[in-house]
């Protein structure tokens, strides 16, 4: 299998820094407007250059207008004509030409602007879906560095931005490129003395000007960086609204929030507020833009009525007509509006590369562990795909650290063999190691040493989908979708699943009795993440949803939270029923499971210690005996002579305490 490539954000070893990082390489992602215009497909860039026929034919019409007009003012005042039914045809004539200019720039314009719509449209949508399937297809290690929020706000505000550069701010920069060449040429013809002035006070504007422009670009990015950490924060307190109120931390995350959104109640309106909020900068940003237009047209109105002087000092001199200074008003309106809106448009075209850089940075990105190919590309892919799993696992002294901490060891040395239809159980203290085992198995991490295989197959060189599809995994708190239990439970099959199936999965994982005690059966409803469900059913789904998939290995990592003794009863029998004619590998915590199994893996210190079946491993393993002391809920399970005989003063204290 090809070795993923490394991104910028992995350049770093050091753990403290890996936030900055990531946070730095998206910034540092080079904007392109190359790769903005490659999101759009032949048809949408024969659209896009029509719609630039169309605004040259719209703003033709523009600035043909008043030349057309100043014909008929010419008319107006032409001594020669001495009949004023002859001299009002001419005008009329005039007049009817410059309506109809103007009706077919107006039609131009409309029919522009609807194509840039609907192209800017379309490639957002396209650019959207690329980037959440990019997004999707990166390792479980990109998930722990970079925040839900930040990744949402890429897919909604950062593609938002680069939609309006795309429908909008792009085109309207040619747009007034071509309005103010054209008019710029308009004016040198009907005079050039005229012309250069004009210009010349045109380019002062503009370049006094372009400084409070890129002031503008730079709030305009500041601005959209911290709502784009407040939406961070924003995102995972309503993602997590239950610990918020549990905890009732409403407050604290209202202050989260408002730090970076900002207090308006807390300064006077006329007041900068201090700390670095979206209020903060859209304060200065609204300065700066209000600065800038009044700029822009204080100045270039200012200077029209100088260039105005000049004109008609110059009709005195019969070196134009009254007819042509009024043509020549207007194109110099035309070129500080289309000056003033160039400006804007830049500012705007910048700030939308910004977010492009960000975008681009997830869309370019290579996932360090290949995430399953689209059927498309199965032919090219050259991982190994055996006909079937028999479920045979082998870890060869394995060492592990997550990439996010690369120098705490998690797994050191580990070597285990899981022969296939047998249960493994991994017992341990907490943190040494045990999901992570899991984890591995998964391939949601590659591993620093050693070897892992499956059927004598390392686990690098498999089809990953294959792979995935052949493991079932139900997390310590399972995670289903707000879907109904039928889309959940079918959530990892893509073959069509009948009723019967359905519900024989659910009765061997003992849900299908409080499945259809529910008034919508199959169809109801669980809400976000399985909230209307208890902690009990959620895991009866999700075992009914690994058993669905006919897995050949199956991942269990037992609850550690307290089930009632019911719900845990209903559980342990889902599972004994589960692990039937599979390999299965369970984190347990439970006595009950634990004893089940065929073998019983001892981790400590990030190291297996002991590996045997339970009644060998109470009598030589200290570690484990360790264990079942400490656990007083797999005490609970115990036999009370056998606890005794195993255990006599830690018996011997409960009894007295009496709690048992
Ligand atoms: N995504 C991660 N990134 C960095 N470190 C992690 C990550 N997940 C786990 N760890 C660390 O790896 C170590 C092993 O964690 P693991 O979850 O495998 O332990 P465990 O034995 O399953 O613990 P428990 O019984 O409490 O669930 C812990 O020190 C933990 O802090």
């Amino acid at each position: 299998m090809k070795e993923a490539n490394t991104s910028p954000s992995d350049a770093t070893e050091d753990p403290k820094n890996k936030d900055d990082d990531a946070a730095a390489a998206l910034a540092s992602s080079k904007p392109s407007i190359t790769k903005l215009l490659h999101l759009m497909d032949t048809s949408e860039k024969l659209m896009i250059a029509i719609s630039f026929i169309l605004v040259i034919g719209s703003e033709a019409a523009n600035l043909l207008t008043p030349l057309i007009v100043a014909n008929a003012y010419d008319i107006l005042v032409d001594s020669s004509i001495s009949d004023d039914e002859e001299r009002m045809s001419s005008i009329n004539r005039y007049l009817i030409i410059a309506i109809i200019v103007t009706i077919a720039g107006i039609v131009a314009g409309f029919l522009r602007v609807t194509i840039q719509g609907v192209v800017g449209e379309r490639v957002v949508a396209r650019l959207r879906c690329r980037l959440y399937s990019k997004i999707l297809k990166q390792e479980i290690a990109f998930f722990d560095e970079h925040k839900s929020g930040e990744l949402v706000s890429r897919l909604g505000s950062d593609t938002t931005l680069l939609q309006t550069v795309v429908s909008q701010n792009l085109p309207d920069f040619v747009t007034q490129l071509i309005k103010a060449i054209t008019a710029i040429v308009l004016m040198f013809y009907l005079s050039v003395k005229l012309a250069g002035l004009a210009l010349g006070g045109v380019v002062i504007i503009f370049l006094l000007s372009a400084p409070m422009g890129k002031l503008m670009a730079k709030l305009s990015k500041q601005y959209q960086d911290i709502l784009g950490q407040a939406q961070t924060h924003s995102t995972e307190a309503i993602g997590s609204m239950r610990t918020v109120q549990a905890f009732a931390a409403e407050r604290k995350e209202e202050a989260r929030y408002s730090n970076k959104i900002g207090d308006p109640d807390s300064i006077p309106l006329w007041w900068p507020p201090k700390d670095k909020t979206t209020y903060r900068v859209g304060f200065f940003k609204s300065m700066v833009q209000s600065g800038f237009f009044s700029f822009v047209f204080g100045a270039g109105f200012g200077f029209l009525n100088v260039t105005l002087w000049y004109g008609f000092y110059l009709v005195l001199q019969d070196e134009m007509t009254l007819g042509d200074l009024t043509a020549f008003n207007s194109y110099i309106i035309s070129v500080g509006f289309a000056m003033g809106q160039l400006a804007g448009s830049i500012a705007k075209v910048f700030e939308g590369l910004g977010a492009s850089g960000r975008v681009f940075y997830l869309l370019d990105r290579i996932p360090q562990i290949p995430k399953p190919p689209s059927s498309s590309d199965e032919e090219k892919d050259d991982a190994i795909k055996p006909a079937e799993m028999v479920g045979n696992v082998e870890f060869e002294d394995v060492s592990f650290s997550y990439p996010s901490r690369p120098s705490q060891p998690v797994l050191q040395d580990v070597s285990l063999t899981i022969p296939a239809n047998t249960t493994t159980a991994l017992v341990g203290s907490s943190g040494s190691g045990k999901s992570t085992i899991v984890a591995l198995l998964q391939r949601f991490y590659d591993i620093n040493e050693g070897r892992i295989t499956i059927d004598g197959h390392d686990l690098k060189t498999l089809d990953l989908r294959w792979l995935r599809k052949h493991i079932g995994y139900v997390q310590q708190e399972p995670s289903l979708f707000g879907l109904t239990i039928r889309e959940n439970m079918t959530y990892g099959v893509d073959r069509e699943v009948t009723q019967e199936e359905l519900e024989a999965a659910s009765k061997d994982a003992h849900a299908h009795e409080f499945i259809s005690q529910m008034p919508e059966g199959y169809e109801t409803l669980v809400g976000e993440r399985g909230v209307k469900l208890s902690g009990g059913q959620k895991q009866r789904v999700a075992i009914a949803r690994a058993l669905l998939t006919n897995c050949r290995i199956l991942l269990l990592d037992e609850a550690t939270s307290a089930l009632d003794a019911e719900s845990e009863h209903l559980v342990q029998q889902a599972i004994d029923k589960a692990v039937k004619g599979r390999t299965v590998i369970i984190v347990a915590h439970r006595l009950s499971t634990i004893r089940q199994a065929n073998q019983i893996v001892v981790m400590h210190n990030h190291r297996v210690v002991d590996v045997g079946q339970h009644d060998t491993l109470l009598e030589k393993s200290p570690k484990y005996q360790d264990l079942i002391k400490r656990q007083s809920v797999m005490i609970r399970n115990v036999s009370e002579s056998g606890l005794k005989k195993l255990l006599p003063g830690v018996i011997d204290e409960e009894e007295d305490d009496g709690d048992r």
